[in-house]
């Protein structure tokens, strides 16, 4: 790291901040994330972050690091020979190197000049193959450990449990994601190297210093606890308000994802200008929590300088009068020529450490705000033990007992005293005015959440000791609004397949003696005797599950059929198509059980009767779940089970609600026309 390169980061630093002082007055304080906010305790959050990400590599650090201490010890160590080699050359005086046998070093000035360049030589050699190790080892170190923890972070994020979902923003989480990752690698990328170069570069000057002149050595490092607490003393008004900065960076993240999300309804009120209004104000806020971030380190650098040039000039003066006269003031002293020109070299040497030093302060700061803020994914309300119980071909039986419910974090019961049983291969249609619970019931049964009382059993084990993994490839799920990736149709009918058999294939190779015959559901399509491999299920496979779904007829009129790309989300087709797409996709899975909520409400009645029809064909013998607005949907069903106001209240057959002339009757009547709402 050169200083003409660190001159310039202060310089750009410096220039960001021109003319943000009115912006103060628009700080209303930055709302505390609930993320960093989880992991305030935590005393030493990068080093306990650092520990676990680099178990294993640890040893690439250390290795790294006494590389990096050879390199600067090595690279001081040319002024030392330079100022040996002059006064001999020049003053007569005896060249005597440490560890160099005196044999070896010629009489002559010029045979001492051609020796002193041959071992400068040399040295560099050594001096440069540490460092290229030290930077191999200390890099390879920074990226091993980041992988580890952006990977960690990630799959934190991925097991927290849908309640925190429900209630952090994603954009909060992206953002730490992203940039927290970030800033912790800007660390790690240089951090380690020029923390290790600044101390080595620093302790190999004192030492050097001391073995030329121990006395004067005390004058020029006396200077070096006030520019290591002047550092501190920066470093910790920084840090505090880095804190604002990263919170205030997530908030408006945030902001942007939704906006951007949303933006076809932003568009359709007429809300851009509003939108534009919010972004302004929250950017605003930015603005200013990064100028008063700054603020509090404009004076960093030019203090250490300035504190660096007292020792210089302190040094320069006491020196040289030495030289002279041998005495300055009361201090009587010698030092020779061709020690005080190296001398001096050295006290320039001891600013740059301390510069890097507060460079990697800072980054040292801002990576803690990070850190804090990936331990505080981490520490974010832990998911839920997870059974241990691998759900094997169940045969489908479901039984809700007693259950009652309430979000977390909310006191208002959703689901109150619910007791269902669902014999296995029963089709169980769910009805209800909006808000009723019908979903909320079926996420129970997903383990999404736990009830806060009752349970809920899958052929006798409450899914709770279940392992979500078995228990949600069991349920095939089709959501109102199915979120499809970007990506073809092909891939995306492809994906639960794929992804179960990835799974089936880790597994068999975590326990390769098992028996190969896995345990499969029974119903796979591989069955049918395809010769696929694993996770690449055929094209009559995907195109037999896309006619079950009913939608073959629409990917064959679009011009690459099942190559067509749906876009990001599936923006590219109707909701009806994407609700099809989504069908064909637990479908071609082929699970044992389904849950189908509100999953053909997109599509018009005809192309819905007709997926009824091969619906019917395929949940025949397995226990499905049907949420329905549309009742025609249900009409068929088993038994239809309505819900309201989180109870169930009535339960049986089409006809047979309609004789009991209640809730459900009144809905039906509605929707056949019989009577106005
Ligand atoms: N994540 C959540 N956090 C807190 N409350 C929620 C959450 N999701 C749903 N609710 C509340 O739970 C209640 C039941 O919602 P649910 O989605 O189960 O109803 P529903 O019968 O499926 O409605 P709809 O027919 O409109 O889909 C509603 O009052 C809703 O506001």
């Amino acid at each position: 790291m050169s200083d003409s390169e660190d001159d310039r980061r202060e310089s750009s630093d410096t220039a960001s901040g021109e003319g943000e002082a009115d912006s103060e007055a628009a700080a209303d304080g930055p709302e505390r994330g609930r993320i960093a906010a989880a992991a305030e305790d935590v005393r030493r959050p990068l080093p306990s972050l650092l520990r676990d990400g680099g178990r294993g590599n640890l040893r690439w650090l250390g290795a790294g690091a006494a590389s990096s201490v050879a390199a600067q010890f090595l690279s001081n160590l040319d002024m030392f020979i330079v100022g040996l080699a002059f006064d001999a050359m020049f003053n007569g005086m005896s060249y005597d190197l440490p560890l160099v046998p005196a044999g070896w070093i010629p009489a002559d000035p010029t045979g001492m000049l051609a020796f002193t360049v041959a071992l400068l030589v040399g040295l560099k050699l050594v001096d440069m193959t540490f460092g290229i190790f030290a930077e191999y080892a200390l890099f390879l170190f920074a990226q091993r450990t980041l992988h580890r923890i952006r990977v960690d972070a990630f799959d934190r994020v991925q097991r927290l449990d849908m309640g925190f979902f429900d209630t952090q923003q994603t954009g909060e989480v992206m953002s730490v994601l992203n940039n927290d990752v970030n800033s912790l690698e800007q660390f790690l990328e240089v951090g380690p190297n020029l923390g290790v170069v600044a101390v080595a570069m620093f302790a190999s000057s004192v030492v050097y210093m001391a073995l030329l002149n121990w006395q004067l050595a005390l004058i020029s490092v006396a200077v070096a606890p006030v520019l290591l607490a002047a550092n501190v003393w920066f470093g910790a008004r920084h840090e505090a308000r880095n804190d604002d900065v990263r919170e205030e960076t997530g908030i408006l993240n945030a902001l942007l994802e939704t906006n951007i999300s949303g933006i076809q309804t932003v568009k359709a009120f007429g809300g851009e200008r509003h939108e534009t209004e919010r972004v302004t104000d929250r950017s605003a806020t930015h603005r200013t929590a990064s100028w008063r971030a700054h603020m509090v380190g404009v004076g960093h650098q030019p203090a250490l300088r300035m504190l660096a040039g007292v020792a210089f000039v302190a040094t320069l003066f006491v020196g040289t009068e030495w030289a002279i006269d041998s005495r300055f003031w009361l201090f009587p002293g010698t030092i020779t020529a061709g020690e005080l020109v190296p001398f001096m070299y050295y006290t320039q040497q001891l600013v740059m450490p301390v510069r890097f030093l507060a460079w990697v302060t800072g980054l040292y700061k801002g990576a803690t705000s990070s850190a804090k803020r990936i331990l505080g994914v981490q520490r974010m309300e832990p998911p839920r033990e997870e059974g241990r119980t691998e759900l094997v071909d169940p045969e489908g039986r479901v039984e809700y007992e007693d259950v009652s419910f309430a979000y977390p974090g909310t006191d208002e019961r959703v689901l109150s005293d619910i007791d269902l049983d669902v014999e296995p291969g029963e089709t169980v249609g769910l009805v209800g005015e909006t808000g009723a619970g019908k979903s909320t019931l079926l996420k129970l049964l997903q383990a999404y959440y736990d009830p806060g009382e009752g349970s809920v059993r899958v052929d006798g084990t409450d899914v709770r000791e279940i392992t979500r993994d078995s228990l949600r490839t069991s349920i095939g799920y089709v959501a109102q609004d199915p979120f499809l990736f970007t990506g073809t149709i092909r891939e995306n009918i492809a994906y639960a397949v794929s992804e179960a058999d990835r799974r089936e294939a880790s597994e068999d190779a975590s326990s390769a003696e098992q028996d190969s015959a896995g345990r499969s559901s029974g119903r796979s399509p591989r069955e049918d005797g395809d010769s696929r491999e694993r996770g690449d299920p055929t094209d009559e496979d995907i195109e037999a599950a896309a006619r079950e779904a009913g939608a073959h007829e629409f990917i064959g009129d679009l011009e690459k059929g099942y190559d067509a790309e749906v876009g990001e989300r599936g923006v590219m087709l109707s909701g009806g198509q994407r609700q099809r797409i989504a069908l064909a996709r637990v479908l071609l899975a082929d699970p044992p059980m389904f849950i189908f909520d509100e999953a053909t409400s997109h599509v018009d009645n005809r192309t819905e009767v007709l997926i009824q029809r091969s619906l019917d064909a395929v949940t025949e013998d397995r226990t499905t779940f049907v949420v329905a607005h549309r009742l025609s949907t249900v009409r068929d069903a088993d038994r239809i089970v309505v819900m309201d106001d989180g109870r169930i209240v009535e339960q049986g057959t089409h006809d047979e609600l309609l004789d009991l002339d209640g809730k459900y009757a009144d809905l039906w009547k509605v929707q056949v026309g019989a009577v106005g709402t």
